[in-house]
């Protein structure tokens, strides 16, 4: 596929859960190599389109193409196989594990030996054992997060175990990361250093990355791209310029607190 084609394409995306339309007939498209943020009140329907994309639900109608291949019956596993990985707005972390343990099990699909060769210690299970560990080492090193990975993730602050989230999602070499609320209860200078990790992720490792971001002044600053769903519909869809002078956009703010949409007109 071209780099024109995008990486990730919805298209007439429509989603229910009895009666309530959460998804209304999207459409979408994330660039190759871009940081696309996806914003709009509560309960717009943004982490239920991330939970679309990485096949946790499956919408009632539309096509989802990834790299232009079109995923007929998209799951999880699949998703995942496909190099797509997320990470989630509350932390879903084995607390009571190290930090290189937690980062470790997102290599799980990496690994090709089989259980009775590692239980047998054989050698491409030990060959294997080491590049896995180096390779979670190495990001480990990326998100410097070498001085607590023998640390036990619940004696960590959070801003750290949100970064190790960031880890562990990032073990598995993903092209396409969906990152959902990756700042969310975290103080402004933890802010500032997981927003610099984010673009540090996207420029250096190349990851094509969506998130759901409600601080407007870190999505503004971020973004290549912004797509704005109100009550399940796509209500804006450009740069940060554009997005601060759509008046649709603009209005479902109105809504919203008026420090959000102050940010939100005068953030450059
Ligand atoms: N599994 C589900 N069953 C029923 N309703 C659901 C389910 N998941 C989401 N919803 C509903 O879908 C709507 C959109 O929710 P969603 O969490 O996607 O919004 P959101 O934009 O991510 O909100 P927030 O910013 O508050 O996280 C909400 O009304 C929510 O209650």
């Amino acid at each position: 596929m071209t780099q024109q084609t995008p990486l990730l394409k919805l298209e007439g995306i429509s989603l229910a859960f009895g009666g309530l339309q959460v998804i209304q007939d999207l459409d979408i498209a994330v660039a190759h190599g871009e940081i696309c943020s996806l914003i709009g009140p509560n309960g717009a329907g943004k982490s239920s389109l991330l939970n679309i994309i990485n096949g946790i639900y499956q919408p009632h109608r539309g096509k989802i193409t990834l790299d232009g291949q079109h995923l007929k019956s998209h799951r999880p596993q699949l998703a995942a196989k496909l190099g797509i990985s997320r990470t989630f707005q509350n932390l879903a972390l084995f607390k009571k594990m190290s930090v290189l343990d937690n980062v470790l099990t997102g290599r799980t699909l990496k690994i090709s030996a089989t259980w009775p060769e590692y239980l047998l210690r054989l050698p491409r299970a030990k060959r294997e054992a080491d590049a896995q560990r180096q390779s979670a080492e190495k990001i480990i090193a990326f998100l410097h997060l070498e001085p607590w990975r023998h640390s036990i993730v619940s004696t960590l602050s959070y801003g750290l175990q949100k970064r190790v989230e960031l880890a562990r999602a990032l073990a598995a070499e993903p092209s396409l990361l969906l990152l959902d609320e990756p700042m969310a209860g975290m103080n402004s200078d933890e802010k500032q250093d997981m927003a610099r990790l984010i673009r540090d992720v996207n420029r250096e490792l190349g990851t094509t990355v969506v998130i759901i971001e409600h601080d407007i002044g870190v999505v503004m600053a971020l973004s290549d791209h912004i797509i704005v769903l109100d009550y399940g519909r796509k209500i804006g869809d450009g740069t940060a310029d554009e997005i601060r002078q759509n008046p649709e956009v603009l209005a479902a703010y109105l809504g919203q607190s008026t420090v959000e949409k102050q940010q939100l007109e005068t953030r450059h």
